[in-house]
């Protein structure tokens, strides 16, 4: 089960970045005996600055072929996360591969957002889109651990 992340802007070397690494590589290598995963990061930019409905273009391209399209929107669905761990696991016994995209800094294009099969919010607060990117990549490496049984999901 592929996971991606396809994400508006280029990320250099930070506590982000460091951050989002070990999760997902955290993630990866829990999940390859449970048939989940790998994820990975698909960064896009809008060179031109051309706006949303281009930097959405760019997001279209990302998402693989036949993937649930997941968006993280501040007007989306707030899950516990044994129920983001649920649908996951759904999911992969379903053998889709899925795609999470983060939008940038006027968020993601409506026509993107009507397309998507989930939104998903980390709360009304709107938050930077790179933070959104480590919670994210969190939320994964959780979800891993609550369908391993792992005490790592305490409660
Ligand atoms: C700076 S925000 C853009 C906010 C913009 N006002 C909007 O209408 O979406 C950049 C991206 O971070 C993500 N994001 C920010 N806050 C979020 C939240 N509370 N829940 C889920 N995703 C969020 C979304 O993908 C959003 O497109």
């Amino acid at each position: 089960m592929k996971v991606t992340i396809a994400a508006v802007g280029r990320l250099r070397k930070s506590p982000e970045l460091s951050l989002i690494s070990d999760y997902l590589d955290r993630f990866n290598k829990a999940g390859r005996s449970m048939g989940l995963g790998p994820a990975q990061i698909v960064e896009v930019e809008d060179k031109k600055n051309l706006g949303m409905a281009a930097e959405a273009e760019l997001l279209a391209r990302a998402i693989p072929d036949g993937a649930v399209l997941i968006t993280l929107d501040e007007r989306g669905e707030v899950i516990s996360s044994p129920d983001f761990a649920k649908r996951i696991e759904r999911w992969r016994d379903e053998a889709r591969d899925i795609c999470f995209v983060i939008g940038g800094a006027d968020g993601i294009d409506p026509a993107l957002r009507a397309r998507a099969d989930a939104s998903i919010s980390f709360g009304k607060m709107v938050w930077p889109h790179m933070l959104v990117r480590v919670m994210l990549a969190e939320q994964i490496y959780r979800a891993g651990q609550i369908l391993a049984g792992t005490p790592y999901h305490r409660v």
